[in-house]
C-alpha cells in the first residue's frame, strides 16, 4: 500500500469513529498515526521548504518580509501580482500559466516588500502531484501568504487550499499551541493543565504520546481548547505558523448583491485585479498583518532621513537589531543612542542602550565612542 493509500485508509476510520469517551483513545492514535504517514509524505526536505532539497524554487530573496501568492490555477494571481509591483507575470485565461516564482517588489510605507507570485496548485497538490509540493515549500518560507480565490467557487476552494498548506505543516492564522511535552527516564505521564481540557481527555493525550512512544513525559497545557491535533503539532515539532489574507478577487464578476451576499471570512479582502477595485484596502491589511516596524535614521545635527526606513519585524526590533541591519560593527562603535517617538519616554528624546525595544516610526540617533 502506498502512503497516500495508508492516509485515505486512517482518514476514513476517523470519519467512521464517533468522538465519546470510549473512542478517545483510539481517535489519538489514529490522528497521531495520520500526522506520522503525513511526514513521509513530504519526505526529509520537506520541512526545509525554500530552495533546499530540490523542493522549492530558488529566487533570490529581497527585503524585511515576503509575501507568497497560493492559489488554484487561473483565479488571477499573475494579474495582481505584476500590476502590484510593475513586475511582468505572464497572465492569461489558460491554466498554469505560470511556472516558476516571480519575484517582484512593492514598496509600503516605505518599505519594500517581496511579492512572490507562484504557479498554481491542484487539489492533492502535498500528495506530490504537479508543482503543488515546491509550491507549497516557497510558501512555508514566506512571512505571509495570499491565498487568492474566485469569487465565483470560493467556499469550497478555500477549505482544499487550506487542507493543502496545513498537510505540508503549515498552519495558518493561528498562535503555536501553548503546551509542552518533556520527556523523562521514567514515572510514566504526568498531565498538568492550568485552564480546563474540553476538545482533549486524558486517554487522547495517552494514545498520541504512545504512538510516539513517548511513556514517560510531563505534559503541560496552558491554552484552552487544545486539541489532540495540537499535541501531534507540538510533539512533530516542524510546523510553521504564518499569517494569511483570503484574497477574494474577481468582484467585477458578480452583482452588488452577490457582493454583500458574500459571507464573511475572517481576514478576507474582496478585489477586483482586473478593475483594481479595493486593492488598497488589500495593501493596508497586508502591511497591518506583517507587522512591522520602521526607524528613521537621524545623523548628528541633521534631519532625520525619512525617505528609506531601517525596517524591522515586531519582536525583533531592539536598538541592537536596529544597528545590526544597517552594518555588524555598529554595536561595538555605540556609546548610546538616542530615541525620539512612540518607544521614548519623552518628547525631547530618550538615551538608551542596545536592549531598549523600538516602536514603528521612531527616529534613532546613534553616538559612536
Ligand atoms: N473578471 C476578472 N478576470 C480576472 C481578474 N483577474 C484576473 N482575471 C483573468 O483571469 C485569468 C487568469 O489570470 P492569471 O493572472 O493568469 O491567473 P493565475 O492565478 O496567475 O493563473 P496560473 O498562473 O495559471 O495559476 C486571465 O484571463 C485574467 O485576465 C479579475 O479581477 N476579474
Ligand atoms: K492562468
Ligand atoms: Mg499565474
Amino acid at each position: 500500500m502506498t502512503t497516500v493509500q495508508k492516509i485515505k485508509e486512517v482518514e476514513d476510520e476517523m470519519a467512521r469513529t464517533q468522538k465519546n469517551k470510549a473512542t478517545s483513545y483510539h481517535l489519538g492514535q489514529l490522528k497521531a498515526k495520520l500526522a506520522k504517514l503525513r511526514r513521509e509524505l513530504i519526505g526529509p526536505s520537506g520541512s526545509g521548504g525554500g530552495g533546499g532539497g530540490g523542493l522549492g524554487f530558488d529566487v533570490a530573496r529581497t527585503g524585511i518580509a515576503s509575501v507568497g501568492f497560493v492559489g488554484f490555477p487561473s483565479v488571477g494571481k499573475s494579474t495582481l501580482m505584476s500590476k502590484l509591483t510593475g513586475t511582468h507575470s505572464e497572465a492569461s485565461e489558460i491554466d498554469f500559466t505560470t511556472l516558476t516564482t516571480v519575484p517582484g517588489t512593492l514598496k509600503v510605507h516605505g518599505a519594500p516588500i517581496q511579492i512572490l507570485d507562484l504557479p498554481g496548485i491542484i487539489e492533492g497538490a502535498n500528495d506530490g502531484r504537479g508543482r503543488g509540493r515546491q509550491v507549497i515549500a516557497v510558501a512555508r518560507t514566506c512571512n505571509l501568504i495570499f491565498i487568492v480565490l474566485d469569487v465565483l467557487k470560493p467556499l469550497g476552494d478555500k477549505t482544499l487550499i487550506e487542507s493543502e498548506l496545513e498537510g505540508f505543516g503549515i498552519r495558518l492564522n493561528k498562535k503555536p499551541p501553548n503546551v509542552t511535552v518533556r520527556k523523562k527516564e521514567r514515572g510514566g505521564v504526568a498531565i498538568t493543565n492550568t485552564v480546563p481540557l474540553t476538545d482533549i481527555d486524558h486517554d487522547e493525550i495517552k494514545a498520541v504520546l504512545s504512538e510516539y512512544k513517548i511513556n514517560n513525559a510531563d505534559v503541560a497545557i496552558r491554552q484552552a481548547g487544545i486539541t489532540a491535533d495540537d499535541l501531534v503539532d507540538v510533539i512533530e515539532g516542524n510546523r510553521v505558523y504564518i499569517p494569511a489574507i483570503y484574497v477574494l478577487n474577481k468582484i467585477d464578476a458578480i452583482s452588488i448583491e452577490e457582493l454583500d451576499l458574500l459571507y464573511k471570512i475572517p481576514m478576507s479582502v474582496p478585489v477586483s485585479s482586473r478593475d483594481w477595485l479595493n486593492i488598497d484596502e488589500l495593501v493596508e491589511k497586508m502591511w497591518d498583518t506583517l507587522n512591522l516596524v520602521r526607524v528613521y535614521t537621524k545623523p548628528r545635527g541633521l534631519a532625520p532621513d525619512y525617505s528609506s526606513p531601517v525596517v524591522l519585524r515586531r519582536g525583533k526590533c531592539t536598538i541592537e537589531d536596529f544597528c545590526n541591519s544597517i552594518h555588524k560593527e555598529i554595536v561595538k562603535q555605540m556609546k548610546y543612542a538616542v530615541v525620539w517617538g512612540a518607544s521614548a519616554k519623552h518628547s525631547r528624546g530618550q538615551k538608551v542602550g542596545l536592549d531598549h525595544v523600538l516602536e514603528d516610526e521612531d527616529v534613532v540617533h546613534i553616538s559612536k565612542k
